[in-house]
């Protein structure tokens, strides 16, 4: 899909921390953080509610400053949203009043790309998540999965080289959970995106991801950052959701689960 420029960039956290104000005092929502995320990685980041999985993100996407440390991309401090780190969040965010392409078109039709070129390049975003034929409905006549997939699709018309995912499926049922799972690693093995990755499933990060980092219960830090290698890995293609049955992958999570128990304290 052709589209404004990406070139692939490693992330840098360097001792990133945020602290908020709040009636009692300070809250802090994330320890000083060092990390660094090459390009294409699949990177998931799991770990109990409140350790500062969102803060991360949203340090991430622009969204929040740090109180201290930086966040870089290919080297530029990251001071603002842009479209070359897309962002999906927990709950739809469609515009109902727009169709399912005018909402993937929105992006591209604000920075003035011609009608032509913007129409074309929204009905491949919508084929490459299965929803080309849905393309003129409203979101409201949409399921919840085929709602985040539109979503999907109005981050990767803008072909980022960064797509950061907040907990995108954790409304959905099973089923939909991961029929969404298998397409996002579809999507990735052929688009080689960098994507990070929120969840609070362990199974979910160790399905999806090469590398997953677990977080400690507030204040937040990273307490363990694995590669994820996994039965099959090494057969060209997409992993299976045969894998979820392997002995390796309940492996894998036993021990980050406890991990994460361990540092609850
Ligand atoms: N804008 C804010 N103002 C004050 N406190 C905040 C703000 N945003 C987050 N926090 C606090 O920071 C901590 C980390 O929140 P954050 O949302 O990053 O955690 P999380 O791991 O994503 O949680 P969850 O899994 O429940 O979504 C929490 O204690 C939260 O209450």
């Amino acid at each position: 899909m052709s589209a404004p420029t990406t070139v692939a960039e490693p992330i840098v956290l360097d001792g990133v921390s945020k602290t908020y104000p709040s009636s009692d005092g300070e809250v802090i929502a994330l320890s000083p953080t060092s990390l660094t995320i090459e390009p294409g990685e699949f990177v998931a980041v799991v770990g109990p509610s409140g350790c500062g999985k969102t803060t991360l993100l949203q340090i991430l996407a622009g969204f929040v400053t740090p109180t201290a440390g930086s966040a870089t991309v290919g080297g530029t401090p990251v001071d603002g949203p842009d479209p070359d780190r897309g962002v999906v969040f927990q709950a739809p965010t469609l515009y109902p009043w727009l169709s399912v392409r005018g909402n993937v078109e929105f992006g591209p039709r604000a920075r003035g790309e011609s009608r032509a070129d913007r129409g074309e390049r929204a009905l491949q975003a919508l084929d490459l998540v299965g929803l080309k034929d849905f393309a003129d409905k409203r979101p409201y006549e949409l399921s919840g999965g085929m709602q985040q997939r539109a979503q999907i699709a109005r981050v990767f018309v803008n072909n980022p080289g960064i797509v950061l995912m907040d907990e995108p499926y954790s409304a959905l049922d099973p089923f939909t959970r991961e029929q969404l799972q298998v397409q996002l690693l579809d999507l990735w093995h052929r688009e080689r995106k960098t994507i990070v990755f929120v969840t609070h499933s362990v199974e979910e990060a160790l399905f999806l991801a090469t590398r997953v980092i677990v977080m400690s219960a507030r204040p937040g830090r990273v307490i363990a950052d694995r590669a994820v290698v996994l039965p099959g890995d090494d057969q060209p293609g997409v992993r299976s959701l045969d894998v979820l049955g392997t002995p390796e992958l309940a492996a894998k999570k036993a021990e980050l689960a406890r991990l994460i128990l361990e540092a609850h304290g």
